[in-house]
């Protein structure tokens, strides 16, 4: 979606004419995004067409080398905005290593540059525990639990400082559908509270009637942003045709 450079700054996440690049590869080119309070938006793409790369970026890992992100109106270097904002990385990347417990896990969600002691029996990590469905496994180490459950733990201590943003990576990947289907009634309810969620999908799956809007990534540029259950026709000549059609199903023009 187009971001024109005087519009008002009302929104969650406003990325304005980023391009990234990693290494010497360019990765993200001209990504505009815009997404308000309050919606739940799909971020789709086939594999390498950026979308942990404009995750990244947006919750300020990851630098532009041309336009800009802000969180909230605020510039995404503003540590400020970073109270405010929960993320789910790829549960490989953080969960399958940690030698500590679902309930120590997401106590560590606590800890601040000012609080650097957080109890595993705060009743918030209770609540939490409990909103995911792992109450009975709080004392389990993560090391000896099944991806979906990992992926509930870190959903759960990204919840624990209750962020308005929650930005999840791949939160479906390797996890069962009756799993599937729990996390995306859990994000549903959370959006429901006014939590404004954007997560990376490989397909639409479980979430596609909760999501307010799909993103599709081609090659490192958006070439699709609507409705999920929107059906434009797609010329197939188009260079992203392919793209769009394998992340939303969508009916090419004959
Ligand atoms: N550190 C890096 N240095 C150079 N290139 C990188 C680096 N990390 C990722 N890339 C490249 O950037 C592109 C986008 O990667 P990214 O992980 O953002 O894609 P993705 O859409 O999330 O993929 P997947 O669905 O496989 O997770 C890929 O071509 C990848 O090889």
């Amino acid at each position: 979606m187009a971001v024109s450079e005087d519009s008002p700054d009302t929104a969650v996440i406003a990325v304005r004419d980023a391009d990234v690049t990693l290494g010497v590869t360019p990765v993200l080119r001209d990504v505009s995004v815009r997404i308000e309070a309050g919606e739940m938006v799909g971020l789709l793409g086939a594999n390498g067409s950026g979308k942990s790369t404009l995750l990244r970026t947006i919750v300020g890992i990851v630098p532009t080398r041309r336009g800009s992100v802000s969180l909230f109106g605020r510039p995404v270097a503003d540590r400020a905005v970073h109270d405010r904002l929960g993320y789910v990385p790829q549960f490989s990347a953080e969960a399958s290593s940690i030698p500590a417990t679902a309930r120590e896990t997401v106590a560590t969600g606590l800890l601040t540059a000012r609080r650097w002691f957080a109890s595993g029996r705060d009743p918030r990590i209770h609540a939490l525990l409990a909103d995911v469905g792992l109450t009975a496994l709080a004392d389990r180490p993560v090391t000896q639990m099944s991806g979906g459950q990992r992926q509930r733990v870190m959903i759960a201590r990204a919840l624990v400082r209750r962020p308005e943003l929650l930005v999840l990576d791949e939160p479906f990947s390797g996890v069962d559908m009756a799993t599937q289907r729990t996390l995306a009634t859990l994000l549903s309810r959370l959006q429901q509270r006014g939590t404004t969620v954007l997560v990376v999908l490989h397909e639409l799956g479980a979430l596609s009637e909760h999501l307010t809007r799909a993103i599709v990534l081609d090659h490192g540029r958006v070439v699709h942003d609507g409705h999920p259950a929107d059906r434009p026709l797609i010329d197939p000549g188009h260079d992203h045709a392919f793209a769009v059609d394998q992340c939303l199903g969508q009916e090419l023009q004959p």
